[in-house]
């Protein structure tokens, strides 16, 4: 059983666009736990764009299922974490200017940066998972990081699968292999869609979790659209 964590992101950046409260956030994430995602995931960027930090205390308060905060472990992060404290915390290590996530943890380079922090969040109670790309040196490493889990970095994958190229996923399914000897646990994420997550999920195997925002929301605009539309032609009948 893999767990659909739903990333509410883009409802945040829809939301700021006209300075209003439209649509709201908390009943959002509300719904999408109603109708039956096992977890919603935020990831907070330094500038706000998006999810704004009093976004992640007050969803704290309403969140019933998992809740997962994604980020770079900056300082100001990392209060928010303590001060919230999540089910889980996703390290990444997001460049301030990256428009969106595009690299996962060189686990060698930063080994003891990351094993301090994740020290610090498992003492907390807070679960760590961090984000990465297939190398199988990285999940090595990762599993000296003292994390519980890692996060596959799946952009590779779905552009390759677009294209066709169904062996794209080979290198996940070995990662995800190696890591489950070492004793991590897995979860995957980034640009996965309802195109490619059947095909993904039958070839990773003890896949844990997938959390899913830009593809998932484009989505429900797309297959909304009609039944909205048919709404208002009938309001105006
Ligand atoms: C960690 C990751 O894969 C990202 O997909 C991220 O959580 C999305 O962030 P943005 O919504 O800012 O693109
Ligand atoms: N961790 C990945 C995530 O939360 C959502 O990524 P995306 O579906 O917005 O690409």
């Amino acid at each position: 059983m893999t767990k659909l964590s739903v990333n509410i992101n883009k409802i945040a950046t829809l939301r700021n666009s006209r300075g209003g409260n439209v649509p709201n956030l908390l009943k959002v994430a509300a719904d999408i736990e109603g109708f039956g995602a096992e977890g919603i995931t935020i990831h907070p960027r330094p500038d706000e764009r998006h999810i704004r930090y009093q976004d992640a205390r007050d969803l704290k308060k309403i969140v019933t299922t998992e809740f997962n905060i994604e980020g770079n472990p900056i300082k100001s992060f990392m209060d928010l974490v303590m001060e919230t404290k999540p089910t889980q915390v996703t390290l990444v290590p997001d460049a301030v200017s990256a428009i969106t996530s595009n690299a996962g943890w060189n686990t060698i380079k930063h080994q003891s940066f990351l094993k301090e922090v994740i020290k610090e969040f498992k003492q907390n109670g807070i679960r760590t998972s961090i984000f990465i790309d297939t190398d199988l040196k990285l999940i090595e490493a990762a599993a000296k990081t003292g994390a519980d889990r890692i996060e596959l970095y799946t952009e590779e994958f779905a552009s390759q699968y677009e294209l066709g190229n169904k062996d794209a996923v080979k290198p996940y399914t070995e990662a995800a292999i190696l890591a489950n000897k070492l004793g991590l646990g897995i979860n995957a994420g980034h640009d996965l869609s309802l195109d490619n997550i059947k095909f993904f999920k039958e070839n990773i195997p003890h896949l844990a979790e997938v959390s899913i925002g830009h593809a998932l929301i484009a989505e429900s605009l797309y297959l909304g659209l009609e039944n909205v539309v048919n709404m208002y032609l009938h309001r105006l009948k």
